[in-house]
C-alpha cells in the first residue's frame, strides 16, 4: 500500500464493484449449472476446484474450457452452441440458490454510500444472470449502473466497461476505484486508469492475489470503505 500522501485513493468519488468472488460466493451455482449441462450431453461431472480455475472471463470462455476437458478444439466448437444454451438454461434455473454473500458486503456497500461514493457493478457474468441475482440477494438497490459481460462491446480485462461507468458518472478514471477479486479486474482498472483494490477470498484463476498488481488488498468491502475514507480524510 502506498502512503496516504501519495495515495491513488485520494479524491475517489465512485466505486465499481465486481460480482462473482467479490460480493457473492457463486462458485456452487457455477458447479451445479455446469454439471447439469455436462450430464445433459452425457459427460462426467467436474469438481468445483476445477471449475473455480475457469471462471472469471465470462460464460463463453467458461464453456469452452469446460468442453476442452473432454474434447479437442474441433469437438469443442461442434458442441459449443448447444452446450452454451443448456448451461444458460440450467444456470437461470438455479441462479442464486447455492450462492452466499461474503462477510461484510452489505456493511461495506452501506459504508461506501455513507462516505458519499456512487456505486456501479461491473461483472463478466451475463446481465441476464447478474441483474436477478443482485435483486435476489438484496444488492440491486446499491447500484446506479450494472454492466454484465454482454452489456457492452468488450468485457474485463478490457477497460471499456470501467470507462463507460466513468462516463456515466461524469468522473475521471482517477476518481473511480475498482474493487475486485481477480487479475481481470486489476488489468481492466490499470488499462482504464482507475485505482484498484483487490479482495483475497474470491476466484483468481488459481493464482495468489498477491501476484496481482493493485493499489491494495482489502479483507472485505467494509475494509475497502474504511481505507477509502481514511485516504480521503473524511470525518464520519
Ligand atoms: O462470470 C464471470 O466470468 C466472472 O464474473 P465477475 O466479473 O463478476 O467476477
Ligand atoms: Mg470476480
Amino acid at each position: 500500500m502506498t502512503t496516504a500522501a501519495s495515495t491513488p485513493l485520494r479524491g475517489v468519488q465512485a466505486a465499481i464493484i465486481d460480482l462473482d468472488g467479490t460480493m457473492l460466493h457463486t462458485m456452487p451455482d457455477f458447479h451445479v449449472a455446469i454439471n447439469r449441462m455436462l450430464a445433459e450431453i452425457g459427460m462426467q461431472p467436474l469438481a468445483v476446484e476445477q471449475i473455480e480455475l475457469m471462471v472469471g472471463k465470462g460464460s463463453e470462455h467458461l464453456i469452452r474450457l469446460v468442453l476442452g476437458v473432454y474434447f479437442d478444439a474441433a469437438g469443442v466448437e461442434q458442441r459449443f452452441t448447444a452446450a452454451m444454451a443448456a448451461y444458460q438454461r440450467h444456470y437461470l434455473d438455479i441462479n442464486g440458490d447455492h450462492s452466499t454473500l461474503y462477510p461484510d458486503v452489505a456493511a461495506g456497500l452501506d459504508a461506501l454510500k455513507a462516505h458519499g461514493l456512487r456505486l456501479a457493478c461491473v461483472t463478466n457474468k451475463p446481465i441476464a444472470f447478474a441483474q436477478p441475482l443482485l435483486e435476489q440477494k438484496g444488492l440491486a438497490g446499491y447500484f446506479e449502473v450494472v454492466y454484465g459481460g454482454d452489456s457492452l462491446a468488450q468485457k474485463k480485462p478490457h477497460p471499456l466497461p470501467l470507462l463507460q461507468v466513468c462516463r456515466d458518472f461524469a468522473l475521471a478514471p482517477a476518481q473511480v476505484v475498482a474493487i475486485g477479486d481477480s487479475s481481470n479486474d486489476a488489468q481492466a482498472a490499470r488499462a482504464a486508469g482507475c485505482p484498484v483494490l483487490t479482495v483475497p477470498y474470491g476466484y483468481n484463476h488459481g493464482e495468489s492475489i498477491h501476484d496481482t498488481d493493485s493499489d491494495g488488498i482489502v479483507d472485505t468491502l467494509l475494509h475497502a470503505a474504511d481505507l477509502i475514507r481514511l485516504h480521503n480524510q473524511i470525518a464520519n
